[in-house]
């Protein structure tokens, strides 16, 4: 379909105003769109976003021409470096967004031989990179002030990199993306959607809780792991939740925490400096993720449906208590003050899904996070727009492509370049009561 968009006139309706549903509706306020509606069942932050969160870590990258990829790939590596370097000059220069960006260099690790090798293998931490070696707990405690890093680090190998990384305060990039969109023009409706409306051979908007239709020239589906509850994505996107928990900080240890690099591992989990406006630290365990198969749907096609729940499971407290002891064993027993599951949703390649629908030709998606969406706040919402508009530049045109192909016999358990915990996708609905953490409730 010729792209037969004016934006003065044409309707534009978005479908969840979360991370990427906020980058969307800044960026077509931004390149003029007058009739944009944002549809989302909570009031921005939603409590269900995966970026209403104190912190996410963003890896930033330079910009490196096509010609210096080779193989079949080349086209996915490029596209994936493209982006990041996109969002790295944002977070750098976007007026709206610097302020939130805390580039603070980041040490990436692990701790088992065969996982330290991959890593190597994947990230290429090289000098060349700006990365240096840490190999023993004396260099890993000698990258944070005296008292920070108190562990043995047992078996830790890892690369600090100063510049160019860091972390940025999410929740507040989410609220000012979604408040400067209102701000030129966007309107926000607080509404759950029920359904799309089908209707000849098309999708014409969506109707909400109350009954309501919202008509639209364009639908563009931002929902992230609630997703498939709307489209029938063909297998492409595996809601999957990870965990995160907050504690409590003196003024002492806030002070003494200020400015710290982060510190991943990929296989223990990871910490960013504390939240300065309510003195929590804030601290994720890595592990494969958590589904939520119900026993209805793992026979045939298999759902994984996300819920909310301000707990999280007690084998993912162990694994933060784990991560603790490894490096900062004197706050390893202290209480939790706030926990929750935080979902995210992966495609089988774990790169985004940002097309039209092959069906339904003014439907456009802009899903599938896969574990890295937050760092791209600045600029998804620019490609999402391309692609509403026939304009997304062609290579990522393909690697961002509706591709059910890739999702046939989907392996549901692949850990999808991920480690740590037992190394397993785990199954939420296996989780008796008791086996929650008791900070927090369910929502
Ligand atoms: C624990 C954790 C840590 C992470 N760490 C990082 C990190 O360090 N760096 C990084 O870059 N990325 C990170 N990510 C990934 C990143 O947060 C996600 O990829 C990104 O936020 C996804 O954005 P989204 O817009 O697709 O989804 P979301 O931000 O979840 O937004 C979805 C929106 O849809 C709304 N919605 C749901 N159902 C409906 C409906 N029926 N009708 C209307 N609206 C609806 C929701 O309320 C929500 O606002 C992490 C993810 C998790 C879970």
């Amino acid at each position: 379909m010729a792209n037969l968009l004016d934006p003065e006139s044409s309707t534009v309706l978005i479908i969840g105003c979360g991370t990427w549903g906020s980058s969307t509706a800044l960026w077509l306020a931004r390149s003029g769109y007058k009739h944009v509606t944002v549809l989302d069942p909570y009031p921005v932050p939603s409590p269900i976003s995966a970026g209403n969160d104190v912190n996410k870590i963003v890896e930033g990258r330079s910009r490196k021409p096509f010609e210096s990829y080779s193989g079949p790939k080349a086209e996915f590596e490029w596209t994936g470096n493209e982006v990041r370097a996109d969002a790295t000059d944002a977070w750098a220069n976007d007026p709206l967004f610097r302020e939130f960006y805390h580039e603070t260099g980041y040490i990436i690790s692990a701790s088992r031989p065969e996982t330290i090798k991959e890593l190597y293998d994947d990230e290429q931490p090289t000098v060349e990179n700006g990365f240096t070696e840490v190999n023993t707990a004396a260099q890993f405690r000698s990258l944070m002030p005296e008292g920070v890093l108190t562990g043995d680090f047992p078996g830790w190998k890892g690369w600090y990199k100063a510049r160019g990384a860091g972390w940025v305060h999410a929740r507040k990039a989410l609220i000012a993306a979604t408040t400067e969109a209102q701000r030129i023009g966007v309107k926000l409706v607080t509404a759950e959607v029920t359904r799309l409306i089908f209707e000849g051979g098309d999708v014409k908007g969506a109707v909400v809780a109350d009954g309501m239709s919202y008509r639209a020239d364009r639908t563009l589906l931002c929902a992230g792991a609630s997703a498939p509850q709307l489209l029938d994505l063909r297998n492409q996107l595996r809601p999957t939740a990870w965990t995160l928990a907050h504690m409590k900080m003196t003024i002492e240890e806030v002070n003494l925490y200020k400015d710290l690099p982060v510190l991943f591992n990929v296989e223990r989990g990871f910490f960013v400096e504390p939240d300065v406006d309510n003195h929590e630290l804030k601290i994720c365990d890595e592990h494969p993720g958590y589904c939520n198969w119900s026993k209805s749907t793992l026979d045939c096609g298999r759902a994984s449906t996300p819920f909310a729940r301000h707990q999280i499971p007690k084998n993912s407290e162990q694994g933060i208590r784990q991560f603790l002891q490894e490096t900062m064993p004197h706050l390893a027993d202290r209480s939790f003050s706030f926990a929750r599951i935080c979902w995210c949703a992966d495609t089988p390649d774990r790169e985004f899904l940002i097309s039209k629908h092959p069906d339904y030709p003014s439907l456009v998606l802009g899903v599938g996070g896969s574990g890295h969406g937050f760092m791209h706040i600045p600029v998804i919402g620019k490609y999402i727009m391309q692609c509403m508009e026939d304009e997304l530049e062609p290579r990522m045109q393909r690697t961002w492509r509706w591709r059910p192909e890739t999702a046939v016999g989907r392996d549901w358990d692949a850990l999808q370049g991920r480690w740590g915990g037992p190394n397993k996708v785990r199954n939420l609905a296996d989780l008796g009561e008791g086996e929650w953490t008791e900070v927090g409730a369910r929502l």
